[in-house]
């Protein structure tokens, strides 16, 4: 029944005609997704990497997965995938899902949606992962030691994410990813190296979607992950927001949160290797971050008065490398933040979304660093959350840094505010980060890490 019509460069008759008749529709669409990679370049085109036919469009519904290059000025233009849906006319429950009515090729006349909002097509790639279907170029896996059950009722979750997911039944937890590329990606290997592991603090995969790459280099897409729904859990993010506003005090999650963050670096340095960092090594770290500063600065002008002192925070490192000091380097989180961390009704945490931050490169993502970075990370998280609380909140911040450094420090036997100039390095590259982040995404957020900027940029800064 369903079956890959074509690959680029294949010689499928019915894709091109598919993809003539989506191209208007998905270059007004495309951009206006939360997932969307190249905001603020026009969509001038896309090239078809795979298409799978998962249910005939002659039928009542079509369902068609495809992965799509997006072409974009100036860029080799990002990949991404989706999961279309044909119907004559779309049913009201449907109607945030329209993509468009087509005016012409093959399917003239038809709606097309995005189907992960409906339940035949998310249950087809239950179904599929559950059963190890191969289906033309998509490839499915599974944990054998965790079982699916079939029938499980899904729906798409409407957070603003970078991907999508779907959750089915409130057991399981599908992440397709959008913007996909092939080779290794981290939100499946590490998930996977931690569960070898035995370390419960982040949910088992228990299946997940491959695709061959295009090039017959031998390489895979990780397209989506099936992992455990963590039910009933409440994110550390509105957690934080929530304990803020009834001006309670958050210092024992925090120290909780420090402990779950040390064992995943621990199981983590267990798992895979760790390096040391030496002048050879951390020369170019810090480079890297000069360069992501002066980028950024390039980006953002409210960033450029404090530039020459942000720097100063990079270089100290590079000094007392050269005085002869190293470091171990690890597979980390990679983005961590109150929101990447999820508290079970038994006050269980756990840690998810294990991609890295979405802007870096995917081999930039995979290579060790100091287990320091997601420590910055979560400081970060709550001088974000203190900010976003209407109600002062002195301290707060202070005092969450100090518990979850505690805490961290317990499960670790080291504390990270014991390294202050590497800590201030990272927290200053995170902060970096998050200005161009929220200059892109969310300008109205911009102030939170600009005051950052400004504290980590004077001379006493932590
Ligand atoms: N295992 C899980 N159990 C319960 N909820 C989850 C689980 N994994 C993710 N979520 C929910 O889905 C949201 C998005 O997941 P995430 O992995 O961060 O996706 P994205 O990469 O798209 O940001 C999370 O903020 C959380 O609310
Ligand atoms: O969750 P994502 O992987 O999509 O991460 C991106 O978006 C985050 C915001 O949703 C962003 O996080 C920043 O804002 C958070 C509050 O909304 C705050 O807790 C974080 O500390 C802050 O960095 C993240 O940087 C970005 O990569």
């Amino acid at each position: 029944m369903a079956k890959t019509v074509t690959r680029s460069g294949g010689s499928g008759t019915i894709s091109p005609g598919l993809l003539a008749s989506l191209d208007p529709l998905l270059r007004e669409w495309l951009p206006r997704q939360r997932w969307f990679a190249g905001k603020g370049r026009p969509v001038t085109g896309f090239s078809l990497v795979a298409a799978t036919e998962l249910l005939p469009a002659g039928t009542r519904l079509g369902v068609y997965h495809l992965v799509l290059r997006a072409h974009q000025p100036d860029t080799p233009g990002d990949r991404y995938q989706l999961l279309i849906g044909v119907r004559e006319t779309l049913p009201p429950r449907l109607a945030p899902a329209l993509i468009g009515h087509v005016t012409h090729g093959p399917l003239t006349g038809r709606t097309v949606y995005d189907a992960l909002y409906d339940t035949r097509p998310a249950e087809l790639l239950l179904e599929a992962l559950r059963s190890r279907a191969r289906i033309g170029a998509l490839r499915c896996a599974r944990d054998p030691a965790q079982e699916i059950r079939s029938g499980l009722v899904p729906r798409l979750m409407t957070a603003e994410q970078s991907n999508s997911s779907v959750v089915y039944g409130d057991t399981f937890i599908l992440k397709l990813f959008r913007r996909v590329a092939p080779g290794i990606n981290p939100d499946l290997e590490l998930p996977l190296a931690l569960a070898r592991e035995g370390c419960p603090r982040v949910p088992a995969p228990t299946a997940w979607l491959e695709m061959d790459a295009e090039d017959g280099a031998g390489e895979s897409y990780v397209l989506g992950v099936l992992q455990p729904y963590v039910q009933g859990a409440t994110d550390g993010w509105e957690l934080a927001l929530r304990e803020l506003a009834k001006g309670e005090d958050f210092g024992a999650e925090a120290r909780a949160l420090g402990r779950a963050t040390a064992e995943v670096h621990g199981a983590l340095a267990r798992a895979l290797p760790t390096v040391t960092l030496g002048p050879d090594r951390i020369q170019p770290m810090v480079e890297g971050m000069v360069v992501r500063l002066e980028a950024a600065a390039q980006a953002v002008p409210a960033l450029r008065p404090y530039a020459p002192a942000l720097r100063t925070a990079f270089t100290a490192l590079a000094d007392l490398a050269a005085e002869g000091q190293t470091w171990t380097a690890q597979r980390v989180h990679g983005d961590l933040h109150l929101g990447q961390c999820l508290r079970a009704p038994s006050g269980q945490w756990s840690l998810i979304d294990f991609e890295g931050e979405p802007a870096r490169p995917p081999a930039e993502r995979r290579m060790p660093q100091p287990a320091v970075r997601d420590v910055a990370g979560m400081l970060r998280s709550f001088d974000y959350a203190a900010h976003s609380c209407e109600r002062p909140a002195p301290g707060w911040a202070h005092a969450c840094r100090s518990a979850y450094c505690s805490g961290y420090a317990e499960a670790a036997g080291r504390d990270p505010r014991t390294d202050p100039v590497l800590l201030r390095a990272f927290e200053t590259d995170k902060a970096v980060y998050e200005v161009v982040y929220e200059a892109r995404h969310r300008p109205d957020w911009l102030p939170v890490p600009l005051s950052a900027v400004e504290r980590l940029a004077a001379p006493e800064a932590p």
